[in-house]
């Protein structure tokens, strides 16, 4: 089964905020990207709300409730207070665990799961009794402890982080060898039982090795680089490029 396509509509947020009006909206997109078949939307609320904002959320849910309720809303962030209320109003069908500073520009960096996992032992106890699928944001190591931790925890899948992989588009080398540590990394976590999403500057061009190598990928989240190309080719057609990219048959 090819990876399913989730798409991020922070950078289609970030440019509403822009001024205060309500285009390019947030909804609109979401929906031509689902009408295109997208498999899902995802959103990563951080407390300053300088991407999507909290008030978005509502409409996200309302969206794939009542007109794509095979599809499914995945809510990305750092657990802390606020961001527990955000999940349990809206109630995703997936929550993703980032270990964000609210000062960082973008996520850069997997959990240090031996360092969290306290933190994250109680998070996700709290987000399963609500019948949450749970995903914690992972980098590219193939620490086989540091994933039993992530299993121990109650998580169902982990999201590589493929910021790294994403950042070296000029360097085929490179990039072959970071696929190959994501690759090992997703071995590990398949063998322990999680599922395996990915994530952060995944493009048309770098998917097709990180499938290859991951056949067995369960999701993709992507928002920049969809984003980047719905300027140029559309929403609808970018996607259908993305599914292609995923190894749907489009
Ligand atoms: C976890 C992750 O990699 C993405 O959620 C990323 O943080 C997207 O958010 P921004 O596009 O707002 O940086
Ligand atoms: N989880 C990663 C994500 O949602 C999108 O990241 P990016 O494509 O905006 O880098």
């Amino acid at each position: 089964m090819p990876a399913k396509l989730s798409v991020n509509l922070n950078a289609i947020a970030m440019l509403r905020n822009r001024r205060d009006l309500p285009w390019p909206s947030v909804t609109d997109l979401g929906r031509i990207a689902l009408e295109a078949g997208a498999s899902g939307l995802t959103v990563h609320p951080r407390p300053d709300q300088r991407h999507v904002r909290f008030s978005d959320l509502a409409p996200i849910r309302a969206l794939i409730d009542t007109e794509f309720s095979s599809t499914e809303f995945n809510i990305e962030g750092f657990p802390e207070e606020s961001f527990m209320r955000l999940v349990e109003e809206h109630r995703p069908e997936q929550v993703t665990l980032v270990p964000d500073d609210p000062a960082q520009a973008t996520s850069d960096h997997g959990w240090d799961f031996r360092k969290s996992h306290n933190l994250l032992g109680n998070v996700v106890g709290r987000l399963k009794k609500l019948g949450l699928r749970v995903s914690v944001f992972a980098d590219g190591d193939p620490d086989r402890e540091a994933l039993a931790i992530a299993k121990d925890i109650g998580a169902d899948r982990i999201e590589l982080y493929t910021g790294p992989y994403g950042g070296c588009y000029d360097d085929p080398a490179e990039g072959a060898r970071l696929v190959e540590l994501l690759g090992e990394t997703a071995d590990i976590a398949h063998d322990l039982g999680l599922d395996v999403n990915a994530g952060h500057d995944l493009t048309v061009a770098n998917l097709p090795a990180l499938v290859a190598r991951i056949p067995r990928l369960a999701e993709v989240s992507i928002g920049h680089g969809l984003t980047s190309d719905a300027l140029q080719y559309g929403m609808a057609e970018t996607v259908r490029r993305f599914r292609r990219a995923c190894g749907q048959d489009v």
